[in-house]
This record gives structure tokens, sequence and C-alpha cells, in this order.
């Protein structure tokens, strides 16, 4: 499930991570392996690489309850450089669920089990006029 050109999911965006979301109960992950065009400083994984995967695998969360959301609040803890070559693992799961508020909480953990950072999010569920007013359309099913 996704869309077609999100720069982290979408396997339709020639730029884009191209990254695959499993679903495992309530909680969703995926794999990412780190190469250099995914770097900041020499040999170190960007934090905005980092940022989104987190970023994405905390809405796919919502996205497998059939809630569209957005990213309201982000709180990252960067614990240690993931490093060209490197393979992570990425977990999210929701803390707290209320009507408009889902709390998520994402890690990204090496094949050692090394953690290399954490995140709480705070994704908010848009109502159908805030969907149509940001032209977000219906998700599209692709798994
Ligand atoms: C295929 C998968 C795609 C995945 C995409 C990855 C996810 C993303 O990156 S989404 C893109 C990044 N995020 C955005 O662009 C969102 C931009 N922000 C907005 O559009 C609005 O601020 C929005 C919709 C979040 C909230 O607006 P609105 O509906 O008016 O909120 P409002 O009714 O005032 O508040 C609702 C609740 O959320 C809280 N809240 C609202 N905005 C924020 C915020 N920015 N930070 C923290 N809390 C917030 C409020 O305090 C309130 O909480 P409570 O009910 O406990 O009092």
């Amino acid at each position: 499930m996704g869309f077609d050109y999100c720069f982290v999911c979408g396997d339709k965006n020639p730029h884009g991570l191209n990254i695959k979301f499993h679903q495992d109960g309530d909680a969703v992950h995926a794999t990412f392996h780190c190469e250099e065009r995914h770097i900041g400083w020499p040999n170190v994984q960007h934090g905005g690489i980092t940022s989104s995967l987190l970023d994405e695998a905390s809405a796919y969360v919502p996205l497998n309850m059939g809630l569209v959301t957005v990213t309201a609040e982000l709180n990252i803890s960067f614990k240690a450089p993931v490093q060209v070559g490197e393979t992570v693992h990425i977990e999210a799961h929701p803390s707290k669920v209320t009507k408009r508020l889902l709390y998520v909480e994402a890690r990204m953990v090496n094949s050692e089990g090394e953690v290399k950072a954490t995140s709480s999010a705070k994704m908010i569920v848009l109502s159908p006029e805030q969907q149509a007013k940001m032209g977000i359309e219906a998700p599209i099913g692709r798994e």
C-alpha cells in the first residue's frame, strides 16, 4: 500500500528510496541499505534520510488501520551513525490512539541489534475535507 511517487515508498519515483513497509499486527517494519548516495558527511548516512524513514514508518502505522494522517510532530534521537554499507531495520508501532491523534514510536537498528535512532511521532488523522484541501487522494493499494 502507498503512493506511487512517495519519496520513501513510491515504486515509480526514480529519485526515491523505494522502500517496502510490511505490516505485522499493529506494527510495521522495513529494511534499508545505506549507499554512498544517502550520505551527508563522508561515510555517514544523512540525518534527513534517517528522519524520512522513521517518519514514513510512523505514517504507515495509521495507514494500515485505514487512516490517512500527516505528521504534526516528530522527535528523533540519533544514537549512532549509520555507515555506508550497513543494512538497518526500521520498526514502528502505536503507543496511544485517540480519535484524531496517533502517537507512534519507531526505531532503527542494524543487523547486530545496535540502536541507531529512535523517534516519537504525533500523527493527526485528516478529515475528508482536509484531505481534499491538501490534494491527498485515497491511498492506492498495491501490496
Ligand atoms: C504513503 C505514505 C505517505 C507518508 C507521508 C509521511 C508523513 C508526512 O511526512 S506528512 C507531511 C508533513 N506534515 C505536514 O505537512 C503537516 C502540516 N500541518 C498541518 O497540515 C496541520 O497543522 C495539521 C493538519 C497537522 C493540524 O491542523 P488542524 O487539523 O487544524 O489541527 P487542530 O484541530 O488545531 O489540532 C488537533 C490536535 O493536534 C494537535 N496539533 C496540531 N498541530 C500540531 C503540531 N504541528 N504539533 C503538535 N501538535 C499539533 C493540537 O494540539 C490538537 O491536539 P488536542 O486535540 O490534544 O488538543
